[in-house]
């Protein structure tokens, strides 16, 4: 099966505005503004002059892989519906002849993966292996994850049950092109981070043991398994040097008896190298304080040792997420990615020479491409390599071509690539508009800045519907989840989740609502004391001043009907939508809730220890407190809510619990239920059902419209 794509746009600064002739300013559907593909997943094998990504089209999910050489484009996958069955993890080998991926989601704590279509056989997440030249389908290899290409692309490592194994790839012509898979070797814990290291020989891995973890290396000759620097701590993100002589990671403190995660926490950590032949390690580096855990949580690759022989790394030491670069014998450290920003998606050729990263410097609600010299003495500089209104990351570079996931404020996250030094982008993909996407319908968002009680700055994106008549009309907040999430002036790049919340606001302006999407305290994007700020979510809810701010900024507004203002968001956000109704239905009329926290310290006691956010009994009265459980007596205002069962990051009990008690107190309530499905839901279909129902009725509730007829289902 073979798909070739031979052709691109080229567009200016500011991103591509792509022509539409059947869309009228103000009216497409939600079907419509939710039909562009949207791009994910994009890797690179610079030797082989390849990259890959993940196309997914209304639940439609597809590899491609692109041949910088040829500049030939080929779909590698045939799935033909909206099937709920996320593709990800994609890898090249280093020949170019292989691509594996990963598809279907990972098992939960009963050993089951998300089966959202309900299928009577199950469903499983596993590994595929599929020949670039397009010239088969994908193979199954077996059910697993996290798979890893040898150096010379001849084998390929995955996890199987938290163990390692292998198979051996033949020449594509044979008839058997991959050996049965193989436990590779069997250590006691639950390995990941797997490396192969430079010559092939070795495998490095961390085996997580609860309280702790180890690095290992695997000698795939002796089949035996050396230690390395054992201790009492947690060991993670193993690398090698470039000679397979040592090895570095990351130490983070092992845990102590009834301590907790917490997301909005840190933790000190250090910097360690050991050489592989004896396992003694030593110390390079530690950070001043708290300064780790979402600095290695949050980027693809903590730690890096590069050809140039760098160590680079991530951290919050000086207040922003930066990335540093150390000796490996120690000394000193330099900020790569200085300025009041955080670094977020990296990469580094083979070569060593640059860093490419993505940041929002010089553009805080945005995301360009940055590049700073690895080499020489010179002053760290970075240069920007993109700029404008568009939204770019994800950076990888194939010969002197830089690729990218690119978006803006009317165009969904495609693949462009310029040149290294270019002004202008090209877009790789998608080459042509879907049909119904509304480019030119859309409303550019204006940056907005207000004040909360406490002084503290707070950003938002503004809707506006088209019209231009300045009449009093109803106004929606959008909270987004995370909370360590931060929306920007254009197509979000993290994910459908929020790619379609984005897409979405821009639809309910277009329906005449004036919309404020409310990046809150507690997200990501204003530095570390913004994300970390005091007294969030369980422990006081002070994000919650940013919302009463966002209110009090839209009821300042000449054409905003302050008796009109609902909520909406999913998640964190569907908490903070209900913490609103329920502590002032006086300010908002109405809300949809999707898949929110309601009780935090239930969550404290029922959702892994402390529920992601480290509620012991000592938090549980302020937890309460925080949470909309606390306010029922004063809820008043309708809530629209939707939850699907199969949730593993809100349960779904949170939505049952508060429905049923609203219920109790005659609280106008409606649910949209989705049996089977997953937190961030895995088809398209449920997607649409969501926003079909919040926009009947916040049209009911808000414009004292009747619901429209839902579209039928596909
Ligand atoms: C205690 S609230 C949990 C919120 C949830 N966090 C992790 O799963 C969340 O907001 N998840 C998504 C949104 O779906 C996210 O952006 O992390």
């Amino acid at each position: 099966m073979k798909l070739l794509f031979i052709g691109w746009l080229t567009v200016g600064l500011g991103g591509l505005a792509f022509s539409q002739s059947n869309s009228l300013p103000g009216r497409y559907s939600i079907e419509d503004v939710l039909s562009a593909p949207y791009c994910t997943g994009l890797v690179a094998e610079p030797q082989a002059g390849r990259i890959g990504w993940v196309s997914t089209q209304e639940g439609v999910r597809s590899v491609y892989i692109h041949n910088g050489r040829s500049g030939q484009t080929t779909k590698l996958t045939n799935y033909q519906t909206d099937d709920g069955q996320d593709i990800s993890d994609l890898h090249i080998s280093a020949d170019g002849r292989w691509l594996t991926f990963v598809r279907g989601g990972a098992k939960n704590g009963e050993g089951v993966s998300p089966n959202p279509t309900s299928n009577p056989a199950g469903a499983e997440q596993a590994v595929y292996l599929v020949p670039t030249d397009g010239s088969r389908a994908p193979i199954r290899v077996a059910p697993g994850n996290h798979p890893a290409f040898s150096p010379t692309g001849k084998r390929l490592l995955f996890a199987q049950g938290g163990q390692v194994h292998l198979v051996e790839l033949a020449g594509l012509s044979t008839d058997k092109p991959i050996t049965t898979p193989s436990r590779l070797f069997t250590a006691r814990g639950f390995q990941t981070d797997f490396r192969w290291s430079p010559d092939g020989g070795r495998v490095l891995f961390s085996s997580v043991r609860g309280y702790h973890n180890f690095i290992g290396v695997y000698d795939l000759s002796q089949k035996a398994i050396t230690w390395i620097a054992p201790g009492v701590d947690r060991d993670q993100a193993p690398v090698w040097s470039p000679d397979g002589k040592q090895v570095a990671f990351i130490r983070v403190p092992g845990k102590k008896h009834g301590e907790m995660e917490n997301v909005q926490g840190g933790h000190p950590f250090a910097i360690w190298v050991a050489d592989v032949a004896t396992g003694e390690g030593r110390e390079l580096w530690h950070s001043p304080a708290d300064d780790g855990g979402f600095a290695q949580d949050y980027p693809a690759e903590p730690l890096r040792w590069t050809t140039t022989n760098k160590l680079l790394f991530f951290s919050e030491h000086e207040g922003w997420m930066h990335l540093y670069a150390l000796p490996p014998t120690g000394g000193k450290l330099t900020d790569l990615t200085p300025g009041a920003a955080e670094a977020e998606e990296t990469f580094v050729p083979a070569d060593g020479r640059y860093l490419y990263y993505s940041s929002n410097l010089n553009d805080i609600d945005r995301r360009h491409i940055w590049r700073v010299a690895l080499t020489g003495n010179e002053a760290v500089q970075p240069e920007p390599l993109t700029t404008g209104t568009g939204i770019e990351t994800d950076p990888v570079v194939v010969g002197d071509q830089l690729f990218y996931r690119s978006a803006s404020w009317n165009r969904s996250t495609g693949i462009a690539k310029r040149r290294v030094g270019d002004t202008s982008e090209t877009l790789l993909f998608p080459t042509e508009a879907a049909p119904r996407f509304p480019a030119q319908a859309l409303t550019e968002p204006k940056q907005v800045i207000f004040k909360a009680a406490d002084g503290v700055e707070v950003h938002a994106q503004l809707f506006l519907p088209g019209s231009t008549t300045q009449i009093s009309r109803p106004a929606l907040i959008f909270m987004h989840g995370g909370p360590m999430r931060q929306m920007l002036l254009g197509w979000h790049y993290r994910g459908s989740y929020y790619a379609n919340a984005y897409a979405i606001n821009q639809y309910l302006a277009s329906q005449g609502y004036v919309v404020l999407s409310v990046n809150y305290r507690a997200g990501i994007g204003y530095g570390r004391a913004f994300r970390r700020a005091d007294r969030q979510g369980p422990r006081g809810a002070s994000e919650y001043q940013d919302i009463l701010a966002a209110a009090k900024y839209l009821q300042s507004r000449s054409d905003v009907n302050p008796l009109k203002i609902g909520l909406w968001g999913g998640s964190y956000g569907g908490y903070l939508t209900a913490l609103g109704l329920a502590r002032n239905s006086d300010l908002f009329a109405c809300g949809v809730d999707i898949h929110g926290v309601h009780d935090w310290a239930w969550r404290g006691n029922h959702f892994s220890p402390g529920g992601g956010w480290a509620i012991g009994e000592a938090e549980a009265k302020v937890a309460f407190e925080s949470s909309p459980a606390f306010n029922l007596d004063f809820w008043r205002s309708p809530c629209l809510f939707v939850h699907a069962d199969d949730d593993r990051n809100v349960t779904f009990a949170e939505t049952v619990d508060l429905v049923q008690k609203l219920r109790d107190k005659g609280v106008p309530t409606e649910v949209l239920i989705f049996p089977d499905d997953a937190h961030s839901f895995l088809l398209h279909k449920n997607w649409v059902r969501t926003y079909q129902a919040l926009d009947g009725f916040f049209r009911k509730q808000l414009m004292n419209q009747p619901e429209k007829p839902l579209t039928s289902e596909k």
